[in-house]
């Protein structure tokens, strides 16, 4: 007795895989859901069960028993075929054949399941010696032993790579509960299952996309690397002096060195201390950063966080940490402007302790470099620092290689053409190199360092500005350089095609909906949250709860948490970190809310923190409530208002559009704005109750407290539709 699954046996006993689940559970027999496969021993004790239950109703026995040798008798060609395929044929062509039978054929079926198929051939063998078909002999090709595919296959390709007529797939496709084209895709899934009923093996070929850059950024060997110099981001609160860092260290360090030097703003500049260089990444703030890492750069391996040391922590402050931390970036905290009276870097590292940057003299292990970034104090011990932090670090990288990189920037120039910022982080960059930016490809045809030095050649960690592309690429875009023009221009060809956005849309985002799912295949281990909420104590509250949420084999890690709306830095975080966000009283705004759309990342709005607390345990769990969705059944116009001591104001409407309900929530919406929300106290028609109020009508209405409708108001009525999941 071959093997099968669970759903076809439910199916051929007509009762549910769930039921038959759970019987195998009283028998002891573990098995984990549905597509389980059970063996013949399994299956027999199975139909004990089952042939017991219908004992009773065997009278139709006799007549559905002619139909499966009928039925074999056409398929006696497949003579050869093994003998898991012909249980499901025959279980399938019964069902097909006896409708709904009920009983009968149950019990029937079960003993089929029984019978010897070999004993049943050989006397199948013997009809078709004795009667010789007349029909001409429709010798099917043989089946060959294995297949193989890449993703899927259509039912066409299945059944040529079968030797099979397409309709013969659809039709067990059809027997098996799924209504087939001859052009629908079939999923890995359907391909084993239909290669199985025939013997056959299957092996999926993984392709290695060519196209995809990512797989092109390998590890090299030990002996191939050599040091390179860090690649530092700034950031730090608006007006904490972050540009004028940058600015100091430039002008420090680079026009004084390079004689004549004009530097050229190309998105990052080097300077070089003691012979050992620094990059820095031009833009400061973090949420170049985190756009750059969300594309999948990700470039800084360090980050210098510059705090002024008159103003403290504020919150730019501490998105910038979570940033860093997200991306798993060492810190060195610059405490900037000492020059003033005001200053008291004291307090900086003090608060900065609350968010475990602790200072080496108390214990921790961040580095605090006191700065003027006016004055230019400071600037020399910091760059020490960053020196130190990366001869921690060990940052490698391969010279000899060709190089692979990110867009720091890139812009169209009248004159030049397309021109590109690309920071090379391994393997080295030539001009006449063919490269893939992105999208775009092309030959660098001239390279200019940030000094404006045209030059030949580019190494690990350094900055330089591109000519020779076809197109403009976007920031924190991959590159890499082909051995070839002709494999440069094929892959960048091919990869403007699949419109690289739609492909990052694609991209699976955690959301709570598919949570569940994603722990089951054991695709995620931590659950990243973001949390914003109105006031500090809502946070931390929230924050502690969430903590608490103790779901076996998954951690929540809260990686951000601020006060106020939920913006696009929220969303670049949430989408560079793969993580959800929770809003406690809060929404996002408009920038935050498109980003978040086009980014597809999953934004939770929260009353009560509990109900927060209550979903995302649910959804852990698998056990998401229902999805509701709000539906506008209809708006009314205000025309005149009534004041009614100890009722308050009555609304004289007229419906404008569709309807409004007893029973539907309302809205108050006055010059476009809402003004309230709640529900209907009293709905009339002239003076009697009534459940609902169509369009065209005119109605009387009362809302639960609140009393301040107007003259011109529009209320709109809307009601909470359950929505299946997606
Ligand atoms: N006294 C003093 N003023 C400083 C120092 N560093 C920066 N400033 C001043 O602080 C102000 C803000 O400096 P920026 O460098 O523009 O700050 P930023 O962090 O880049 O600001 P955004 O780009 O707006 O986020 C400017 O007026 C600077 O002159 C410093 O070390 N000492």
């Amino acid at each position: 007795m071959s093997k099968i699954r669970i759903y076809e046996y439910a199916k051929a006993h007509h009762t549910s895989s769930k039921e038959v689940i759970s019987k195998l559970k009283q028998m002891n027999i573990e098995v984990s859901n549905h597509m389980s496969m059970i063996d013949g021993e399994t299956v027999s004790k199975l139909d004990a069960f089952y042939s017991g239950k219908k004992q009773h109703s065997d009278g139709k026995k006799q007549n559905v028993q002619k139909a499966p040798a009928k039925r074999e008798r056409n398929e006696k060609a497949e003579k050869a075929q093994p003998e898991g395929r012909e249980h499901h044929e025959k279980s399938g062509k019964q069902r097909q054949k006896n409708g709904n039978h009920g009983n009968g054929n149950m019990k029937k079926q079960a003993r089929e399941n029984n019978v010897k198929p070999f004993n049943k051939q050989k006397k199948n063998k013997k009809n078709k010696n004795a009667k010789q078909q007349p029909q001409p002999a429709q010798k099917k090709k043989e089946l060959p032993e294995k297949i193989t595919f890449t993703e899927s296959l259509t039912v066409a390709e299945l059944a040529k790579k079968l030797n099979r007529e397409p309709s013969e797939i659809i039709k067990k496709l059809f027997l098996l509960g799924v209504v087939a084209t001859i052009n629908q895709q079939l999923d890995k899934d359907a391909i084993e299952l239909i290669a199985s009923e025939y013997g056959v093996k299957v092996e999926e070929e993984v392709v290695i996309d060519q196209t995809d850059l990512e797989t092109y950024f390998t590890e090299d060997r030990e002996e191939d690397l050599e040091v390179r110099p860090p690649v530092v981001t700034i950031m730090g609160h608006v007006d904490h002096g972050k540009t004028t860092t940058l600015d100091s260290i430039r002008h420090t360090k680079v026009t004084a060195g390079e004689a004549g030097g004009i530097t050229q703003h190309i998105g990052a500049y080097q300077v070089k201390i003691d012979g050992k260089k620094i990059t820095f990444l031009d833009t400061p703030g973090h949420e170049a950063f985190t756009t750059m890492r969300a594309r999948g750069a990700q470039v800084t391996d360090i980050t210098v966080l510059v705090v002024a040391a008159d103003d403290g922590v504020k919150p730019q402050t501490v998105e910038a940490i979570n940033h860093a931390k997200a991306a798993d970036v060492p810190i060195i905290v610059a405490v900037n402007k000492i020059d003033k009276p005001t200053a008291n870097p004291e307090r900086v590292m003090q608060e900065l302790t609350e968010y475990g940057l602790i200072p080496e003299d108390w214990g921790g292990d961040t580095i605090y470099v006191p700065i003027s970034a006016l004055t230019g104090e400071g600037i020399d011990n910091l760059l020490e620092m960053i020196l130190l932090v990366s001869e921690v670090e060990e940052l490698k990288a391969n010279p000899n290689r060709r190089a692979l990189g990110s867009v720091i920037e890139a812009r169209l120039d009248k004159g030049r053409g397309p021109v590109a910022t690309l920071l090379v982080q391994n393997g080295t960059l030539h001009v006449g190199d063919p490269i893939v930016v992105g999208h775009t490809y092309g030959r660098v045809r001239a390279m200019v360092n940030d000094l404006g030095r045209r030059v030949k050649e580019a190494g690990p960690s350094t900055p330089v500005e591109i000519t020779g592309l076809n197109d403009v690429p976007e920031a924190g875009d991959r590159f890499v350089v082909f051995e070839d023009e002709k494999t440069a221009r094929q892959i960048g060809e091919a990869r403007k095609q699949q419109a690289v956005q739609a492909h990052r849309n694609e991209t699976a985002r955690i959301s709570l909906d598919t949570l569940f799912e994603q722990l089951k295949q054991g695709e995620m281990k931590e659950l990243n949250v973001i949390v914003k909420a109105d006031v500090q104590g809502s946070v931390e509250a929230l924050t502690a709860a969430l903590q608490k949420i103790d779901v076996e084999g998954v951690n929540i890690k809260v990686i951000h948490t601020g006060v106020g709306a939920i913006t696009e830095s929220d969303v670049a975080l949430a989408s560079a970190s793969n993580a959800i966000i929770i809003g406690f009283n809060v929404r996002p705004d408009a920038n935050a809310k498109r980003a978040a759309e086009t980014e597809k990342v999953d934004i939770r709005l929260h009353r009560i923190i509990y109900k927060a607390i209550e979903e995302i345990e649910s959804a852990m769990k698998g056990m998401l409530d229902p999805e509701y969705e709000e539906k506008i059944i209809g708006q009314v116009e205000v025309r005149q208002t009534f004041k009614v001591s100890r009722i308050g104001t009555i609304a004289g409407g007229y419906v404008t559009d569709g309807k409004i309900t007893r029973d539907s929530g309302v809205r108050v919406i006055r010059d476009g704005v809402v003004i309230y929300e709640g529900e209907i106290d009293t709905l009339k028609r002239f003076k009697d109750d009534v459940k609902e109020v169509n369009q065209g009508y005119e109605c009387g209405i009362t809302i639960k407290n609140f009393n301040d409708i107007k003259e011109g108001d529009v209320l709109e009525s809307f009601i909470m539709e359950e929505v299946e999941r997606a």
